[in-house]
């Protein structure tokens, strides 16, 4: 199957280039400028994939590697008028937690269905991730919305990392080199991405919601109007649980019965789903366990409501710093490995506002038969 397409400027704002896409017909390699960097071009029936690999470092921004990537990066994830089933797509990930980003910036309705979403997240026969991203014209006097499909076709309000990849991909459609912010309207209110001289994000994610009922979670307050450090029965056994959102709800476990938690006293992919379906949480609940470090160094796995044990979960990372220092566990400036590697989370007293910075990247850009 080959593609050739050039995709209209209408379908996007004046400040992006009209250019021509036009995917391979057979497997092949093309250097770029870099001796160590090179563009991976591969077909299957179904998929006409664009790969952006890069050997020489692996942290370099999208920048370093070639202007005719980035160039392309403008007109990827948008449908053809006349080509009404392909969908272009860019693929980010963000510590792992990996995504499908859609230009949908020509509309407000997204371009493709839950039902679709789950098709292209799986990992077997589609293009694999933990979510499709939605770049929307902005709401309320923001610069840009964006929505997101979960892996299994469910909408959460807001997704930490996926807005970290969200502002590369903005940066990268209007060739923005870093130092610039833009407001993104969330289902969790406004948040702020901010690109870094070094290339990382940092985001202004907003005030934490404490209030059990706005959560929403039915385990009775024990603090305030707070669920802070209460006993959950889950499956017949004693958790002690702090719960807040994010826009999107948490559970934070530092322990299991009495004592704190350590590496192996659980299997994510057995509890996890038991925290997601509790019926103390009638929106399902993402769930992180926490063992902490030091009182700066905190280090959880994380079970996300819509799509599993992940790699990484920014809000996630968000409320596991608003839950150890509500339990007076860590300071409010904490450094959260996860598994696909660390953020850096400041819940700051002026404000009560939560941000959190950490790396978004490029994957691979193409496009596929919806
Ligand atoms: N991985 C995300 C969270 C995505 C949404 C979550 N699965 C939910 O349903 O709330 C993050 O980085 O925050």
């Amino acid at each position: 199957m080959s593609i050739s397409t050039i995709v209209s400027s209408s379908l996007t704002s004046s400040k992006f280039r009209s250019l021509p896409v036009t995917s391979p017909s057979s497997s092949h390699l093309t250097y770029l400028s870099k001796p160590s960097s090179f563009t991976l071009h591969f077909n299957t029936p179904k998929f006409t994939i664009t790969s952006l690999l890069r050997n020489s470092n692996p942290q370099s921004p999208l920048s370093a590697i070639s202007t005719t990537a980035q160039q392309n990066l403008a007109h990827t994830s948008s449908l053809h008028p006349t080509e009404t089933k392909t969908l272009h797509f860019v693929k980010y990930q963000g510590l792992g937690n990996d995504f499908i980003m859609v230009n949908n910036l020509d509309s407000m309705e997204p371009k493709v269905s839950p039902e679709q979403a789950v098709k292209l997240c799986d990992r077997n026969f589609g293009i694999g991730g933990d979510g499709v991203i939605f770049a929307m014209p902005g709401r309320n006097g923001t610069d840009y919305t964006m929505r997101i499909f979960n892996s299994d076709g469910s909408e959460p309000e807001m997704c930490g990392n996926g807005v970290r990849c969200f502002a590369k991909f903005i940066a990268d459609l209007n060739s923005l080199n870093g130092g610039q912010s833009f407001t993104v309207h969330t289902g969790a209110g406004l948040i702020i991405p901010e690109i870094q001289p070094d290339g990382k994000v940092k985001v202004d994610m907003g005030e934490p919601v404490l209030k059990a009922s706005e959560i929403p979670t039915k385990i009775p307050p024990n603090k305030d109007q707070s669920v802070v450090n209460a006993k959950l029965d889950v499956d017949g056994v004693d958790w002690y649980v702090t719960c807040v959102s994010m826009g999107n709800p948490h559970c934070v476990t530092f322990s299991l019965g009495d004592r704190n938690l350590g590496p192996d006293d659980f299997n994510v992919a057995d509890i996890g789903p038991k925290f997601e379906h509790h019926s103390l949480f009638p929106a399902r609940t993402n769930t992180e366990f926490v063992q902490v470090l030091s009182r700066t160094h905190l280090k959880m796995l994380v079970w996300e409501r819509g799509a599993g044990a992940t790699l990484a979960c920014g809000t996630g990372a968000c409320a596991v710093v608003v839950a150890a220092v509500l339990e007076g566990r860590s300071e409010r400036n904490c450094t959260v490995d996860l598994p696909g590697g660390p953020l850096e989370i400041e819940w700051r007293k002026e404000d009560n506002h939560v941000y959190m910075t950490g790396p978004a990247e490029v994957v691979f850009y193409g496009s596929v038969q919806l």
